[in-house]
């Protein structure tokens, strides 16, 4: 587990690990970057609680999983899926019996991962003066948001209104001046990309992309 304090940078690289040679994403990282972000998500201030909280528990069911009698088939997602199909632990269709199944977890935070990428590519392709609440909630309606309902999109709309402008965000990322905040994004993006791509394709290989 990454401990605090670190810089967005460590945080990002932890997604450098996700990927096997023969590209498998290994949960063990994907949960441990997504730590580290929820880490960054709680300095922003206690209007992303309840932001936070639905992380925190995904995380932890997914830690679970992989900390359980089971947990040699939880080390990569492709073995996860692999074994959680096979065992019919997913609830396909609609809610059911395994509400908690590791699939349907983690497909949130992976709609999530698309939201980061887009978030943090604007971030890095924005001026100074670059509205960050703007460019969180472009990436949220293009991204998490179609899959929220109206009481979640509006509660995440106006906690969006609170982010501090693009200087101040820079500086919780504690990773140095704007242009070295901007190569780091531009180095770290290319791997979530490759991570959530890796992803998305092998859940619609499996009809897995809309998991009630
Ligand atoms: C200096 C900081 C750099 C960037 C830091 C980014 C930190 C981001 C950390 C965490 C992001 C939050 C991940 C949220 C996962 C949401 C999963 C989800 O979709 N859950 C919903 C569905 O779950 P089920 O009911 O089906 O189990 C759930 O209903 C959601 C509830 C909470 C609202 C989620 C809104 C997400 C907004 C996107 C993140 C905004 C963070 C803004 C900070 C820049």
């Amino acid at each position: 587990m990454l401990d605090f304090p670190s810089t967005l940078k460590e945080v990002l690289d932890t997604f450098k690990l996700c990927l096997s040679e023969n590209k498998e994403v290994y949960l063990e990282h994907y949960v441990a970057g997504w730590r580290g972000l929820v880490k960054f998500l709680n300095c922003l201030g206690s209007v992303f609680g309840f932001i936070s909280k639905d992380a925190v528990n995904k995380i932890k069911i997914l830690v679970t999983h992989m900390e359980g009698e089971n947990g040699s088939q939880y080390v990569t997602v492709q073995s996860m899926v692999k074994y959680e199909l096979d065992n019919e632990l997913v609830d396909l269709t609609k809610r059911g019996i395994h509400p908690e199944s590791g699939c349907r977890t983690l497909l949130r935070l992976h709609r999530a991962l698309r939201w980061l990428e887009l978030f943090l590519e604007r971030l890095r392709t924005s001026n100074e003066d670059g509205k960050t609440s703007v460019m969180c909630s472009e990436s949220y309606n293009e991204s998490l948001a179609q899959h929220h309902p109206w009481m979640v999109r509006k509660a995440a709309g106006m906690a969006f209104c609170v982010l501090p402008g693009r200087p101040a965000f820079f500086e919780v990322m504690n990773v140095g001046p704007p242009e070295q905040v901007v190569a780091m994004l531009g180095e770290a993006l290319p791997l979530i990309s490759d991570v959530y791509q890796i992803t998305e394709e092998f859940y619609a290989q499996h009809n897995m992309l809309d998991l009630p």
